[in-house]
């Protein structure tokens, strides 16, 4: 018994990431922190039950979505309320490394940019599942995505692994399957309700760091 509610918490639910990406944006389009990283632990969630293939990937999720629940949760939490607050707080108190790695490996600013990048990924692959047909391989999808959004940030060798673990991620109706929706049209639906919550999230990061020159943190 015990057994199956643990199982039943780890079960992805697409739907329950949606509603998490809609919670990010206040009002005058800010991004919450708190809820960014609880997208990412719905997502991480996804990838978990897809076997320990990806476990490489979803460690280096886990270990980001951490340092920045640590910020969120420390002394000056009240600085990380939303992406916006973050980067002028860290920016303003020299607590970022902008040139080269160095006393701040773990700025909110640096860390979130990895996940920054990830959610173009995840976007440009939502959008290729959306409107991919049953033949339609998942691996091709996904490595096509991760060729135009994260590869060029990645040394080869984490490049090599990516593609080694893309060749095993399940075809497309079991894939469907796991994102526990429904059939296939309402899956595709659901993929149109929730990429322009995630690509808006995504755009308005983008911008704040193109603004304050961010964008190639060490
Ligand atoms: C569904 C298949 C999932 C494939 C995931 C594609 C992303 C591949 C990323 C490969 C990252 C390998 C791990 C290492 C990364 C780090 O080197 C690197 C740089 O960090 P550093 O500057 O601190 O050193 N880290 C990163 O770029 C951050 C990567 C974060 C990846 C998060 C991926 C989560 C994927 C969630 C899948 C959800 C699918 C949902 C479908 C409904």
């Amino acid at each position: 018994m015990a057994d199956s509610v643990a199982s039943e918490d780890q079960k992805f639910c697409l739907r329950e990431v949606l509603d998490t990406f809609k919670l990010c944006l206040s009002e005058n389009k800010e991004v919450y922190l708190q809820h960014y990283v609880a997208g990412w632990r719905g997502l991480v969630k996804f990838l978990n039950s897809l076997g320990s293939v990806f476990g490489f990937i979803s460690k280096d999720a886990v270990n980001k979505i951490q340092i920045l629940v640590n910020h969120l949760n420390g002394e000056n939490g009240s600085q990380y309320v939303t992406i916006q607050l973050m980067v002028k707080y860290e920016l303003e108190n020299e607590l970022v490394d902008l040139t080269k790695r160095g006393s701040h490996p773990e700025s909110g600013c640096r860390t979130l940019l990895r996940l920054h990048r990830a959610l173009r990924w995840l976007e440009l692959f939502l959008e290729r599942l959306r409107t991919s047909t049953e033949d339609s391989k998942t691996s091709v999808m996904c490595s096509e995505a991760y060729n135009e959004s994260l590869a060029p940030h990645h040394p080869w060798v984490v490049r090599k692994a990516a593609g080694m673990a893309f060749c095993v991620l399940p075809g497309r109706p079991a894939f469907f399957e796991v994102m526990n929706v429904g059939p296939p049209e309402q899956v595709v639906a659901m993929l149109g309700e929730a990429l322009p919550l995630i690509s808006e999230v995504y755009q308005i990061t983008e911008e704040l760091y193109t603004q304050h020159n961010l964008l190639d943190l060490p």
